[in-house]
Parts: C-alpha cells; sequence; structure tokens
C-alpha cells in the first residue's frame, strides 16, 4: 500500500512529474487555440467597427460585399471548426492513463494517510495547532494545512472515535475561515458531534445555536437540535460544560493504562525507567559468550535483566546492508497479522516485508554465524531472515512476537515442529530521522533505531513459556523510513544453549525458588525432629 512505504511514494511522485507536463502541454495548446481565437475577434471587431463607421455606404462596395461574405462562410466556419476541436486531448489521455496507474493512491490510501497522520498526534501527543502548521515535534517540515484539509483529519478523526483531536482540528479549521467562509456551516455541524461525544452539552448547544443562525432555513440542522433536546432536556448534564483537552491526561496509576496507551506513552517517552532502575543496567564490551569475541568483543548495553535485553553495538556493516536492499529490491509487501484463525491485512501494523531464505546470499549465513555469537543460540532452525520497511505512520502496535497456542491451533504456525520463537534478533538497517523506535512497555524501555544496532530478547521464560513481559511495539515513523531485519530463533536444537529449568520461571524467581525450597526443608526438619 501506498502509505506503507516511502519507495511507493517516490514512484507515484515521479508520476505526477509527468502528469505536470501533460497538463502543461494542455495548457500550452489551449492557450496557442485561444491566442488564435482571441486574434481572429479583433480583426472581426475591427471590419465590423470600420463597416459601421461607413454605414450603409458601405455595402455598395464590391469588395466589401466579397469581404463579408468571405468572413461569413469560410472565415467564420475556421473559427468554429477550432472552436469545435478537442484541443489537448492527446496531453489528457495521457493524464488519464497516469492517474489509472494501479499505483496512483485511491480513497483509501488517502484515508490511510490520514489515519498514520492520527496515529502520530495521539501517540506522540502532538497539537493540531503545530500539525497544521506543519511542525512535527518540533521540527518544522515547511506545510502549511487549508481549512478543507483540517475539516477532512477531522471527519476521520470523529469517524474513528477521537472526538478530542477531531475537535482541536476543528478548531484549526476554525480558524483558517476567513480562506474558506463556505466551510463554515460543515464545520460547526462535526463540532456539534465532537463536543456531544466527549459530553460538553452546553458546548454542544451553543454550537447548535450558531449553526442556526448561520444557516436559519436549514431543516436538517432544526431537527437534529430538537433531537438533541428532546434526547438530553430530561438529563442532568443538559448544562455541563467541559474543557476540551486534546489529549487525555496521563493516569498517576500505570495501573490504569490499557496496553496501547503504555505502550504510546513509551513510545512518546513518558514513560521510561527511572534513575534508580536504571542504575542497575551495565554497557561495555561482551567476551563471553563465543571464544572469537576475545578477538572482536561486542559493544553491549544491557536494557533489562529479567526477561534479558540487551541492544548490540555496530553489528552489521554497510557493504551487508547494500547487498540486502538488492536483494529485497521489488519483494517487499504488505505486512499481515495473525488474526484469531488467519493472516490478516491490519491497521496494527503498517510496513512492508518479505522473507529470504539464508540460501539466498552467503550475506545472510555471514550474518547468522555473528548472530550465534552474540546470542550463543543455534541458528539452524531459525526462520527465514524477515525484512521490513515503514514508511511514514508506519509503526507496529504493541504485540509478542512468541506465537499463542491459538496460533499453533489453526496451524498458522511455519514449521511448528521447531517449537515456538525463543529469542528475537531485530537488526536496525537505517537510521530514522524522527520516531521510529522500539518501545516495551513494561521494561519501561525505548530503543531508538540505530544504525547498524541490534537487540536481542528471549521471548519466553527459560520454562518454555511466553514471556508476556516482552511485549514491544515499533512506535510510528514521524519523518523518513525505517528498514530492520528480524531473525526469529525457534527453540528446537537450543536445549544445551540455554537450558530450559526445571521450575515454572514464569511464576517464580530464582531466588524465590530457593527460598521456597530452603522454608519446604525447614519444615521438614522440624517435622521429622
Ligand atoms: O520494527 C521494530 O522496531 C519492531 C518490529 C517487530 O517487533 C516485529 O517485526 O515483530
Ligand atoms: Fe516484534
Amino acid at each position: 500500500e501506498f502509505y506503507s512505504s516511502v519507495h511507493e511514494m517516490t514512484k507515484v511522485f515521479g508520476y505526477e512529474q509527468k502528469m505536470l507536463q501533460h497538463m502543461q502541454k494542455f495548457v500550452a495548446d489551449n492557450q496557442s487555440k485561444l491566442d488564435f481565437l482571441r486574434a481572429r475577434l479583433g480583426e472581426f471587431e475591427q471590419e465590423r467597427n470600420e463597416a459601421q463607421h461607413w454605414g450603409t455606404a458601405y455595402f455598395e462596395s464590391p469588395l466589401n460585399q466579397y469581404l463579408l461574405s468571405k468572413r461569413l462562410t469560410v472565415d467564420w466556419r475556421r473559427v468554429e471548426n477550432l472552436m469545435d476541436a478537442d484541443t489537448g486531448q492527446k496531453p489528457l489521455e495521457r493524464l488519464l492513463k497516469l492517474r489509472r496507474n494501479p499505483s496512483m493512491p485511491n480513497a483509501s490510501e488517502l484515508e490511510g494517510a490520514i489515519d498514520g497522520l492520527l496515529r502520530l498526534q495521539f501517540v506522540y501527543r502532538l497539537e493540531a495547532k503545530h500539525l497544521a502548521k506543519g511542525i512535527l515535534d518540533g521540527v518544522n517540515h515547511g506545510t502549511h494545512l487549508s481549512p478543507e484539509h483540517c475539516l477532512d483529519i477531522a471527519r476521520l478523526a470523529l469517524r474513528d472515535q477521537h472526538p478530542r483531536l477531531a475537535h482541536a482540528w476543528l478548531l484549526e479549521a476554525q480558524e483558517r475561515l476567513p480562506q474558506h467562509p463556505e466551510l463554515h456551516p460543515q464545520i460547526l455541524a462535526l463540532l456539534v458531534q465532537a463536543k456531544a461525544d466527549v459530553g460538553d452539552f452546553l458546548g454542544v448547544n451553543g454550537t447548535y445555536q450558531e449553526l442556526l443562525k448561520l444557516q436559519p432555513a436549514s431543516e436538517e440542522h432544526a431537527r437534529n437540535y430538537e433531537q438533541f433536546m428532546r434526547n438530553h432536556a430530561a438529563k442532568d448534564g443538559l448544562y455541563e460544560s467541559k474543557i476540551i483537552e486534546e489529549h487525555a491526561p496521563i493516569p498517576e496509576d500505570p495501573s490504569q493504562l490499557d496496553e496501547f496507551q503504555a505502550y504510546s506513552l513509551t513510545c512518546s517517552g513518558h514513560r521510561g525507567l527511572t534513575a534508580a532502575e536504571e542504575r542497575h543496567l551495565r554497557c561495555g564490551y561482551m567476551t563471553e559468550t563465543h571464544p572469537f569475541l576475545l578477538l572482536a568483543p561486542l559493544k553491549a548495553e544491557e536494557l533489562s535483566h529479567d526477561p534479558l535485553l540487551v541492544l548490540y553495538h555496530d553489528v552489521i556493516y554497510q557493504s551487508e546492508i547494500d547487498t540486502i536492499r538488492k536483494l529485497t529490491t521489488n519483494k517487499i509487501r504488505r505486512a499481515t497479522v495473525v488474526g484469531t484463525n488467519q493472516s490478516v491485512v491490519s491497521n496494527v501494523r503498517t510496513s512492508q516485508i518479505t522473507f529470504i531464505p539464508k540460501t539466498e546470499h552467503q550475506v545472510l549465513q555471514t550474518i547468522d554465524r555473528r548472530v550465534e555469537d552474540m546470542t550463543n543460540l543455534n541458528m539452524d532452525y531459525a526462520e527465514d531472515h524477515q525484512f521490513a520497511n515503514y514508511g511514514i505512520g508506519g509503526h507496529y502496535a504493541q504485540h509478542m512476537d512468541w506465537f499463542t497456542q491459538n496460533a499453533f491451533d489453526y496451524e498458522l504456525v511455519s514449521a511448528p515442529e521447531m517449537g515456538n520463537r525463543i529469542a528475537t534478533v531485530l537488526f536496525y538497517l537505517s537510521d530514522v530521522a524522527q520516531g521510529g523506535g522500539t518501545a516495551f512497555p513494561h521494561l519501561k524501555q525505548h530503543l531508538r533505531p540505530k544504525k547498524y544496532a541490534a537487540a536481542f530478547w528471549y521471548n519466553l521464560h527459560a520454562a518454555g513459556g511466553g514471556d508476556t513481559r516482552t511485549q514491544h511495539g515499533a512506535c510510528p515513523i514521524i519523518a523518513g523510513s525505517k528498514w530492520v531485519q528480524n531473525r526469529w530463533i525457534r527453540e528446537h536444537v537450543q536445549s544445551d544453549r540455554r537450558p530450559c529449568l526445571l521450575w515454572d520461571d514464569s511464576v517464580a524467581t530464582f531466588g524465590q525458588i530457593m527460598e521456597l525450597a530452603k522454608q519446604q526443608k525447614a519444615a521438614a526438619k522440624k517435622e521429622s525432629s
């Protein structure tokens, strides 16, 4: 899809350049036609003015009789023919053909673009006031939105249950009204809805008054107002006024957050580790997992101990990224997510992906050897290499990489005999101008994409159960484009690498187990004595 890839946007941007050229040709052709007609008009007027000057004596001259006859036959026919001609038909046809190209965005992609914009606004708590001026998270992109644009965005925000955002966009549209006063009634009609949705009934009342004053003859407004009054007259809230904040306040108690909120706040930097929590995390050179690392130690940054989350720096090279780019060209397609019983395209994941088996290129095997050094896990049965590209607004909402039992039951897991995804290695193949981090809400960690780095984490508890604390998501891209590579490592043949635990570490830590064992032993001793 158009909005999930910058590559596709670049392509249609190129087509538009051609469309512009066809339009130029259309205008030029019609311009010369009009120039010709204007010149004839001048001549005809001139000849007639002279005739009028002579009066009836004019017709006594056989020359003038000839001139008038000539004009009314040949000259006017020529003019008519020209007026009738489909000037610019060719460039118009070419233009239509370009617009019919399957790559051209359609209405649903336009919606997708607005959807992406609203997601950015929601996740990063941006203000419509700034967005409309082209300022995205403090960076001025030099764009200005018209009242019509603001209205379009507001309409979609309302439809998608974002009345606060809709309200803010309508205020922006209203601010720009002098440019387009004809939009005033539409703006007020939507404001009524937005205010009603957040329970600002006094505001609804006032806006209806304004609307009725503006269009007193509108039966529709009168009917709607009447219905509103009928529905609310009996309720106490009718005279209740609410200040409509653009973003809902952040709850003091984190347990009040829903999962999308927690992910969003981690992306926007409103949720993170405290200095005290951070103190236990280290970074430095790692040499343990493989003797080779004594020669070339890995630069590792601990982000969480339990579950383990580590960021390795400089673990992939530009030459490898160049090769990967070539391998993935023209292969990426819109990503899907696992639904209840099938894979579906969803706004929860707006990126383009492709899977490439390691047999396809030596570079993929080289990368896997490095992953083996980094993780000490066996890569023989890892999944095919996955590459993903996110465009502006592109994101992947909070999820776990491990498969649920449901996914196994519905046979949505490739090679299920290899077991679940024990670990993930996520390579960053690009920097991202703005946004596009990876957020782990439970771990309160936000990884800024850093080219050449890779994140590593275990998805499963050592006893094999899926670890919900590994929930993570790709934050929306504000500006730029993001490339990542996923290595999903399966459980099969890892028992000598990451031994299974005999206790269920998803319900108790090692320390708790030891404590329990000690207590049981003490109790047993007491009993026997
Ligand atoms: O792109 C990212 O930052 C995360 C991607 C991810 O979580 C996934 O593809 O499963
Ligand atoms: Fe993931």
